[in-house]
């Protein structure tokens, strides 16, 4: 591990769960407590004990769990107004979750301590002060959020200044300068730090929320004016649009600013730690998050592809396995010969002069003019270019299918089918009753199919996708249908389109069949 010259501080566990939709089980935050360890992670903020029951025993369970590296910190607000801070429930509910770092939120914004703690300002001084004082008396690390500041910083300088100095003087360990609203811009966050640096204060570390999409910016440059210290949570998730996101400040600090940063041996794993959370959170990772997202580093323009092809280190900003991720070339009418020549790679050497290669541009074009799309569904590309370079075997060949569909007052509506298919001159017959076309389709072939082929079994359909192309044409309008295949280890998806559902559900049913069957039986 490296040494640390900038503490990282995630909140995915706090703040990060005070996002729209962010729940985890204990058991769940536990376990990312122990990814964020195992990443290096120098601060873990836990929860806010008061807050459930939950919470109280997350701080009960993380204590079994020897941690590498990373310091838990539980989270609550300075005392209440007129009463002494060990009489305080939040300051107790801190102290009784026994960790070794406290961060202690307190008010920074004149207006907050006057209209929402409804106290004098010279009390909320105090809360500060005695808050910190006696958590420190139990030999707490303290970190103190300064709710508001930049804000505050506006509205009543002088009162803001105040408030950093009564932290500082009562022995904070760090001053965390909080944009709770999300509302500064960058340009303000640097005049405000820089105006600090000549004040005898404890090191500075920053919050920022992201209401206006420039939390990372904020947070690099207050780094780089001089905080030490820089909060944030993975994916960016936290209160209404979020917080600034660990995801992309990490790889920022330390591959582009190059600061030390103790999480820099493990940063070819920020796009699994990224990913697990969002799973633990049951939410699909955004795609185009900035270094970790699933498109971070996917090219689909054809001339971007030609430059990976002659000069890849000029087509992207760094290399994408420094954090875990891949490069991905998509194919599609913006696509050009190299992005071709890249996915015929697997099958041989070609270069942009071969003719197979101007074939398959051109037929990609035209099928995409056509409305099929295989930007998601490379499995149907794929079998163009095998029967492009005569290398396809088609599992069956269809005789004819037949399916109906009925409804009764009685019962819902059922389809029965009924195929025929050929497989090397024999005639195979399957027959199914499914819920709609698609699956008795999918089912009369398997029951056509598995008694001679019972690779069958192994493969399934796990996504249908429809979408209408011309809805003008209302009725007679093309459809085109995704279908996404698994053995459980591996999907791949096709793709299939026609003015009639049935015949583009089977198109890209017999890709999806004949791309496993072409790529996994025959070749394997
Ligand atoms: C900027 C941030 O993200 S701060 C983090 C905020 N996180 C959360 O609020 C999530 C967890 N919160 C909770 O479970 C609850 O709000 C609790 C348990 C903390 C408090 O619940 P309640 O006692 O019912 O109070 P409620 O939520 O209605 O109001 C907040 C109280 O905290 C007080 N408060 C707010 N900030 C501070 C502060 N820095 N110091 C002291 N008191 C504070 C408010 O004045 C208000 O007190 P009041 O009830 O005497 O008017
Ligand atoms: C402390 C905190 O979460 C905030 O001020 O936004």
């Amino acid at each position: 591990m490296g040494k640390s010259e900038i503490a990282v501080f995630d909140t995915t566990l706090r703040d990060g769960t005070q996002g729209t939709g962010i729940n985890f089980t204990l058991k769940d935050k536990l376990e990312i407590a122990e990814k964020l360890d195992d990443f290096g992670i120098d601060y873990i903020e836990g929860g806010f004990p008061l807050a459930s029951e939950k919470e109280t025993a997350f701080f009960k369970e993380i204590q079994k769990l020897n941690l590498k590296h990373s310091k838990i910190c539980a989270f609550g607000s300075t005392r209440k107004p007129g009463i002494h801070a060990s009489q305080d429930a939040h300051i107790n509910a801190l102290l009784q979750a026994e960790t070794p770092t406290v961060v202690v939120v307190g008010k920074s914004w004149d207006a907050h301590a006057s209209e929402v703690l409804q106290t004098s300002l010279d009390e909320n001084l105090n809360m500060i002060h005695d808050s910190i004082t006696y958590l420190k008396s139990e030999g707490r690390e303290i970190i103190f959020d300064l709710e508001h500041f930049f804000d505050g910083y506006l509205n009543n300088q002088a009162y803001a200044l105040k408030v950093l100095q009564t932290a500082s003087d009562a022995g904070a360990d760090c001053l965390v300068l909080c944009d709770t609203n999300g509302g500064t811009l960058p340009q303000a966050v640097i005049v405000a730090i820089n105006n600090l640096k000549t004040r005898n204060l404890a090191p500075l570390g920053v919050h920022f929320h992201n209401d206006t999409a420039t939390a990372v910016a904020s947070s690099i440059l207050a780094v780089e004016a001089g905080a030490v210290h820089v909060q944030g949570t993975i994916n960016g998730w936290g209160e209404r649009v979020g917080n600034a996101n660990l995801c992309a400040i990490i790889p920022n600090l330390i591959l582009k600013m190059k600061k030390e940063v103790y999480c820099s041996t493990k940063l070819k794993d920020l796009t699994k730690l990224s990913r697990f959370t969002a799973e633990k959170a049951n939410i699909i990772p955004e795609k185009n998050q900035a270094y970790v997202g699933e498109t971070a580093f996917t090219h689909k323009a054809g001339q971007h592809a030609d430059v990976l092809a002659k000069a890849e280190h000029l087509m992207e900003h760094m290399d994408s396995s420094l954090i875990g991720n891949s490069r991905k070339i998509l194919l599609s009418e913006l696509a050009g010969k190299s992005t071709i020549v890249r996915k015929l790679s697997k099958y041989g050497d070609f270069d942009k002069k071969s003719e197979i290669v101007s074939k398959l541009t051109e037929t990609l074009k035209k099928k995409e003019m056509d409305g099929y799309e295989y930007e998601a569904a490379e499995a149907s590309f794929d079998v163009i270019m095998r029967k492009a370079l005569g290398k396809y075997t088609p599992l069956f060949e269809l005789q004819n299918y037949h399916i109906e569909s009925y409804k009764t007052m009685q019962s819902k509506s059922k389809t029965v089918g009924r195929l025929f298919l050929n497989v090397s001159g024999v005639e195979h017959m399957g027959a199914a009753v499914g819920e709609g076309p698609v699956d008795t389709l999918n089912a009369s072939v398997r029951d056509a199919l598995i008694p001679s082929f019972p690779f069958l079994k192994n493969i399934h359909l796990s996504d249908y996708r429809v979408r209408v192309l011309n809805p003008e044409e209302a009725t007679a309008a093309k459809v085109r249908v995704f279908i996404t295949f698994t053995d459980n280890n591996k999907t791949w998806d096709s793709v299939g389109v026609s003015e009639n559902i049935i015949e583009a559900s089977w198109e890209a049913l017999l890709d999806a069949i004949n791309f496993y069957y072409n790529n996994f039986i025959l070749e394997e």
